[in-house]
């Protein structure tokens, strides 16, 4: 995949800062995602990813900074707005976070009860998104009839279902074993390959980092603290940054 830094980037995070009360836990991060590519972002737990993640789809307001998505700043846009710009971005929730009522059918279903116009085409939107994940055949499963893996993969279809541009990846290997957690990331990458997609993915999985990443960016101390390929962070003499790579 060509990654172009001479386009503008698809998603653009600017001196984010979000403090609760003495705990300021965002204090001018930012970041910038490129058309097609990988990036990982990476902090100890308690850093705010889960914070920035949550500013960044507009589901908590943020102090100040800026955010941009396709170039829209989102604090510019109405609700109407905002909603539609949401179809360009898919998010895979940490724990795959299915709704245990529904068959796998419905759960990915969900997303297009905001978008009629793409209702008419439900069928076929179902079924390419669960070909993508190779499980065509669990459509009218429940998920506790489903594995972990599984699940995570239904997770993965309902995220691509409306071909967003941009993935977020909340932990998508958490709770997986090792083999499964590689046909995961394995299936990211096909996705984006096919798709074109650009992906931000925030993981504690260095064996994710290493073999998705094309750049990684540290959360430490609120800021973007480094940023790297796999092979120059893991080399760094920097006790912070060695931290993530023991
Ligand atoms: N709604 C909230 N109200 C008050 N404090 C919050 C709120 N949400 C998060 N925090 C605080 O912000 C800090 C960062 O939390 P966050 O969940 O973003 O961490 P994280 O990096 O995602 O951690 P983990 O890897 O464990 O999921 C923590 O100190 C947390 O207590």
């Amino acid at each position: 995949m060509d990654i172009s830094k001479n386009t503008l980037p698809v998603l653009k995070i600017e001196n984010l800062k979000k403090s609760f009360g003495d705990n300021h836990v965002l204090n001018g991060f930012s970041l910038e995602l490129y058309k097609g590519e990988n990036l990982v972002i990476m902090g100890k737990s308690g850093s705010g990813k889960s914070v920035m993640v949550k500013c960044l789809m507009g589901l908590m307001q943020h102090d100040s900074g800026t955010i941009e998505i396709m170039g829209n700043k989102i604090s510019q846009l109405s609700q109407n707005e905002l909603n539609s710009l949401r179809t360009q971005v898919g998010f895979l929730f940490q724990g795959s976070a299915l709704y245990d009522s529904m068959t796998v059918r419905e759960n990915l279903e969900f997303p297009l009860r905001t978008h009629p116009e793409r209702l008419q085409q439900k069928e076929v939107l179902v079924e390419e998104a669960l070909e993508n994940v190779g499980l065509k055949h669990t459509v009218d499963l429940m998920p506790d009839e489903l594995s972990g893996g599984m699940k995570r993969r239904v997770a993965l279809a309902r995220a691509i279902i409306l071909k967003p541009k941009i993935i977020i990846y909340d932990e998508p290997t958490t709770g997986l074993d090792p083999i499964t957690s590689k046909e995961i990331i394995q299936l990211m990458s096909d996705i984006q390959q096919k798709y074109g997609t650009s992906s931000l993915i925030i993981t504690h999985d260095i064996d994710c980092a290493r073999v998705i990443a094309n750049r990684i960016i540290l959360l430490i101390d609120g800021i973007n603290y480094v940023e790297g390929d796999f092979v120059q962070l893991s080399k760094s003499i920097d006790k912070k940054i060695q931290a993530f790579f023991k």
